[in-house]
């Protein structure tokens, strides 16, 4: 089939533009045309589309959780008497202490539930009256905490670094956002790692309790010195490369081992990067501070501890989980480790009769690196200002289950954004059945190069549009991938790189379904696949395509598409048809081969037309096909 020309009517007169293709445009429509707000767009790709908790809009149904012993819940109004009448406040969940500072800007915007150390059952009954919950390291958010929220859960913030305590995978099947607070405690933690390493050095602990317990045993407690030592720190984040900063200026010689770290950044501080085998063989102190991931886990174990010099020390701030534990108690009794220090433990806190808290030669602590004054205000509000702003709808920065995209971008795909999720909505809509998509290709056409377009944000919410439809699903930004792949559903993308100036992110977007039946025919192009295409102009999303007719018409209401055999008076037909049953019709579109041949009439309409309207369509004469289809 041939490209199409296109013709596009509106109410207010008629201008015709190249041969084939007429323009209308209705002043109406033209004051109706509003770019969606930052707000809005990211709303979409966070929420599902249910809504935000700004101060104009707030569409979701939340109530205060009713308090409990250890409970307070404080907001500056109830949700039932909110002046502005259907607004709710969003009830926050605050599950672990945190810092005054962060719970006034929580209460500001929230009802805020503080109840601490609530057994998993109290806290998974609890959940589903939450939209949100802020944990340290001592909450597990596990899956069943998610599948008991009901869906209501809409953020998970880790008030701290680590996110092993939450069920990432999980909350990404819900659909639920994590966020952390990656750099409040950085200092703290590192300033503990450097305590006790100076205190194990020296005994400082056991001299404590000994002199305490009436001793003066200045020969048992005689130390080592750090001084021309060698320091392995294992994970050269941001507080590994804080630790080995502060190392540096004891007068340690500092090794790093990091896979994922800039040796550049290394030498910056003069700190050599090494292999895992050497940082493990030459230290006479190890310091970690690597994540706990499958990876990482028990990474010093038996094996491990055996390549090690005799006589090492240890000292641990980042998770006890990295150390096989008994292998360390092993170590210990063994000589190859001589001292170890330990911030965490593997299960927290550690039983009474836990070797390695009980051993001698080791120094402990209960999870306190994050635990200054300083580090927990500035943790408490990092948390609460990028759990607020989910809420709000903003993609937080410190997202760790969703593409961070920069908010520079982000405002400028904004268009591109409600363009995708139409067109996925429209495609979907044209397969016979609805359901049973399982390969669609996305082709987009830029000016740009492909390193300068991210396209994670669009590809999502094609796929919410792809399968909201025709499924109880709500996809968002955090689950679209998943959803997709829980149904078999292969989205592969294309890029077309245009001539011309990058000054628009995309030019247009295409959607093929591909392996599909339609149930509107003229919607299958000459490659045999459902094509949609779509266009961003004057910051509305326009559909310039369907199958291989050029149309133009705006992506607002809902879409009536009709094949017909191009002849003079259909449109005032098809319009008038409308018009005895009261739908308003706000734009229209005729693609077509060539002049009295096949052509598709595209036609944007207000109000759902009723089944006598729509039967009325069908009735007419030179009508061959037609669909409605809700954007
Ligand atoms: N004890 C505490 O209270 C406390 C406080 C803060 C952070 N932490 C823990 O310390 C850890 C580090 O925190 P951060 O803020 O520096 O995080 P970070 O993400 O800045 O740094 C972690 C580093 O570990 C590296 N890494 C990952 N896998 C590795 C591997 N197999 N070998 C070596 N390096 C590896 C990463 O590349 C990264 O550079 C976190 O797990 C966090 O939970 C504990
Ligand atoms: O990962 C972290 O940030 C630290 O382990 C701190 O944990 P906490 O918030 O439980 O003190």
């Amino acid at each position: 089939m041939a490209a199409a020309a296109a013709i596009s009517i509106c109410s207010n007169g008629s201008t015709v533009n190249g041969s084939n293709h007429v323009v209308v445009s209705r002043s109406t429509l033209v004051s109706r045309r509003i770019v969606l707000p930052f707000r809005q767009i990211s709303t979409l790709a966070l929420r599902g589309g249910s809504g935000s908790y700004g101060q104009s809009r707030v569409l979701v149904k939340a109530t205060t959780a009713t308090p409990s012993t250890n409970t307070t819940t404080t907001g500056t109004g109830s949700n039932a008497s909110s002046s502005r009448g259907l607004e709710v406040k969003p009830t926050i969940l605050v599950a672990e202490k945190l810092g005054e500072a962060g719970l006034d800007l929580l209460r500001s915007f929230a009802n805020v539930d503080c109840s601490y150390n609530l057994s998993q059952e109290e806290l998974c009954t609890k959940i589903s009256l939450c939209d949100a919950i802020i944990v340290r390291s001592g909450t597990k958010v596990t899956r069943d905490v998610f599948e008991s929220s009901g869906g209501r859960l809409h953020v998970v913030g880790r008030a701290g670094v680590g996110i092993d305590n939450v069920d990432l995978a999980a909350a990404t099947e819900y659909g639920c956002l994590v966020v952390n607070a990656p750099t409040a405690n950085t200092i703290a933690a590192a300033e503990h790692g450097i305590a006790l390493l100076s205190a194990m050095a020296r005994n400082v602990a056991q001299a404590d309790a000994s002199l305490k317990a009436g001793k003066w045993l200045r020969n048992k407690y005689v130390g080592v010195s750090l001084v021309g030592k060698t320091l392995s720190v294992m994970g050269f984040g941001k507080v590994g490369s804080e630790v080995a900063r502060r190392a540096k200026g004891l007068g340690m010689h500092v090794i790093a081992h990091d896979p994922y770290a800039s040796a550049d950044r290394a030498r910056a501080i003069g700190v050599d990067l090494v292999s895992f085998d050497e940082a493990l063989t030459t230290a006479d102190f190890i310091s970690l501070h690597m994540p706990l991931t499958s990876s990482t886990s028990k990474i010093l174990n038996d094996e491990t501890f055996s390549r090690m010099k005799k006589g090492v020390r240890i000292v641990n701030v980042a998770r006890g989980g990295v150390i096989d534990e008994d292998a360390l108690v092993r170590a210990l009794d063994s000589g190859v480790v001589a001292q170890a220090a330990l911030d965490v433990f593997t299960v927290e806190p550690p039983s009474a009769d836990n070797k390695l808290v009980l051993h001698e030669n080791v120094i402990v602590t209960p999870h306190l690196g994050a635990s200054t004054i300083e580090a927990q205000e500035g943790v408490a509000i990092e948390i609460a200002e990028a759990v607020v702003g989910a809420l709000k709808g903003e993609l937080a920065a410190t997202a760790v289950n969703a593409p961070m995209v920069p908010a520079k971008v982000l405002s400028e795909l904004a268009p591109f954004v409600t363009l995708a999720e139409k067109l996925g909505r429209l495609a979907v809509q044209l397969v016979a059945g609805g359901g049973g998509v399982k390969s669609v290709k996305v082709t987009y056409a830029s000016a740009r190069a492909s390193d300068d377009l991210d396209t994670r944000i669009i590809r999502a919410m094609i796929t919410k549009g792809l399968i909201e439809p025709v499924s109880d699903s709500f996809v968002n930004l955090v689950n679209a991938d998943f959803s997709a792949k829980q149904r078999g559903m292969r989205i592969s993308e294309e890029r077309i790189l245009l001539d011309g100036s990058p000054e628009n992110p995309l030019e247009y977007i295409q959607v093929h379904i591909e392996h599909v039946e339609s149930k509107f025919g003229s919607a299958i192009s000459d490659a045999g696949e459902i094509t949609v295409e779509g266009k961003v102009k004057d910051g509305i999303p326009h559909l310039t395509k369907i199958g291989s007719f050029d149309v133009d018409v705006s992506l607002e209401g809902s879409l009536i598409l009709c094949r017909q055999v191009d002849q003079p008076g259909m449109i005032g037909t098809v319009g008038s048809t409308l018009g005895k049953h009261n739908v308003n019709v706000n734009f229209m579109s005729v693609g077509r081969i060539a002049p009295r041949k096949h052509a598709v009439m595209a036609i944007g309409v207000d109000e759902e037309p009723c089944n006598a309207a729509l039967k009325n369509i069908g009735e007419i004469p030179a009508i061959e096909e037609f669909v409605y289809l809700k954007l």
